[in-house]
């Protein structure tokens, strides 16, 4: 009988760092003070909502590690929020500031709440309070939010605003994933998109494929999922399955992606207009070249890991796929491109947001596009050739390559 899977993320990612840093010759010690963020800040933010009554909502925000720089990392607004998760965020936010070479340690945050139940106005007092309850561990050279599940750049402008009222002065610095006005960065609605097409376009190097030949399924349709459908559409690969949280539709001859674009709503929920959808599980099954998780958590588990049709797998979200999981598609020959890698995209782009707010001056969106290429190749090279020298999996591969410069910086500081 099959054991049932742990799916507890902060498990999994412990037994991996534990594994590279083995790999990487560092000792016990180096694992105990990497296997959990530095710093959990639990919050209860009293919210008024707009019936009169208050409710406290439960949020936290995690640091992981900051011997490199800063903490960095986005902020999730979802009913399924846990420390645990958040915890796990926090040290792939390290692992992939690591691979893509950021002067940035991992951060990550989260509140228990569903955006698609509250009105605009109790999601500005919700943004606004959870910056209050966070505000005296983050700041521009501390740890540096950002958009992540159900949060954007709407959320982003209220937060950036309270911080600044809180500090009496203008921090545009202080967050990432701004709308353009407030100092946001030209290409970061897009980024996390544009790193995952990147990355597709490396693996279908290797397997001597083109993208224009490519048909791709989809897992989520928001700002990761629903942009990347946008660049495959307009690169000429056919994307043949989408889905969100209701649903999913699949059409191998593909999809109508301009016509979902236009009809999907700011939650990335498009399938709830069709009558007949398959099931979130079922989309991933069903026949493609490239598989993209682009929503949450534990997809890709020991359970389907055997069905999956498609020959790449390039995560879009964070920790779609379990360890078993991974095992099973690499000992059938699925080419894995790890979230901490393939989704990088999004924190290289925050990264320029920052440098941007510092100096004062801007980049065009050629320029950020550019400079996000480059990173993201390299970064692509550098795990692959972990992969082939030291004979691991692409994810074990990446997470060696992630944990490096991190477990340098804390040894020179004296911290093991
Ligand atoms: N937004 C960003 O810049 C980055 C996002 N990511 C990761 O990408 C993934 C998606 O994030 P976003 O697109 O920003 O979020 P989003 O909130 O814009 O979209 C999430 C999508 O997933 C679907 N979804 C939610 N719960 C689901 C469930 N239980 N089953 C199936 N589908 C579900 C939603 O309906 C929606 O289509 C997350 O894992 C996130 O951490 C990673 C790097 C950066
Ligand atoms: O843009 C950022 O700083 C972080 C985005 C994020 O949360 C992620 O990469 O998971």
């Amino acid at each position: 009988m099959i054991a049932i899977e742990n799916l507890n993320v902060l498990d999994s990612t412990q037994i991996i760092i534990g594994e590279a840093i083995k790999k990487l010759g560092y000792s016990t010690e180096m694992y105990e003070l990497l296997k959990e963020p530095l710093r959990v800040l639990h919050v209860r933010i009293p919210i008024q909502m707009d019936n009169q009554k208050v409710r406290i909502f439960t949020g936290y925000r995690a640091q992981h590690n900051d011997s490199i720089g800063p903490t960095k990392g986005g902020i999730r607004f979802h009913p399924d929020v846990n420390e645990d998760e958040v915890k796990a965020l926090s040290i792939w936010m390290s692992l992939k500031c690591g691979i893509v070479d950021l002067p940035f340690g991992g951060g990550k945050g989260g509140v228990i709440c569903d955006p698609r139940e509250m009105s605009f106005g109790e999601l500005e007092r919700l943004s606004r309070g959870y910056v209050r309850a966070i505000s005296q561990i983050v700041g521009p050279n501390k740890d540096i939010p950002a958009p992540d599940v159900m949060t954007n750049s709407q959320i982003m402008a209220w937060m950036m605003d309270e911080y600044s009222r809180i500090r009496e002065f203008d921090s545009p610095g202080f967050i990432t994933g701004k709308p353009i006005v407030l100092g946001g960065s030209q290409g970061r609605e897009t980024a996390t998109a544009q790193g995952v097409i990147i990355m597709i376009k490396q693996a279908l190097k290797i397997r001597g494929k083109n993208l224009n030949e490519a048909s791709v399924v989809i897992q989520g349709f928001g700002n990761a999922g629903s942009y990347l459908a946008q660049f495959l559409h307009e690169s000429g690969a056919k994307v043949v399955g989408i889905s969100d949280v209701y649903g999913a539709i699949y059409d191998e001859d593909g999809l109508d992606i301009p016509s979902l674009l236009d009809r999907r709503d700011s939650f990335g929920t498009v399938t709830k207009l069709f009558s007949k959808t398959i099931t979130n599980q079922q989309v991933l099954e069903q026949k493609c070249d490239i598989l993209v998780p682009a929503a949450i958590e534990n997809q890709i588990t020991q359970e389907n890991a055997a069905k999956i049709q498609a020959g790449i797998i390039v995560e879009a979200a964070n920790g779609p796929t379990t360890i078993e999981a991974t095992n099973i598609l690499t000992d059938r020959g699925v080419l894995i491109v790890p979230d901490i890698l393939a989704n990088a995209g999004g924190v290289v782009v925050s990264y320029f947001e920052w440098v941007q707010n510092n100096q004062g001056y801007y980049w065009s969106e050629a320029e950020i596009e550019s400079k996000l290429q480059d990173r993201m190749e390299k970064a692509f090279d550098n795990v692959y050739n972990v992969h082939e020298t030291r004979g691991v999996n692409m994810r074990l591969a990446a997470y060696m390559v992630g944990v490096r410069k991190m477990a340098e910086a804390s040894h020179l500081r004296g911290w093991i």
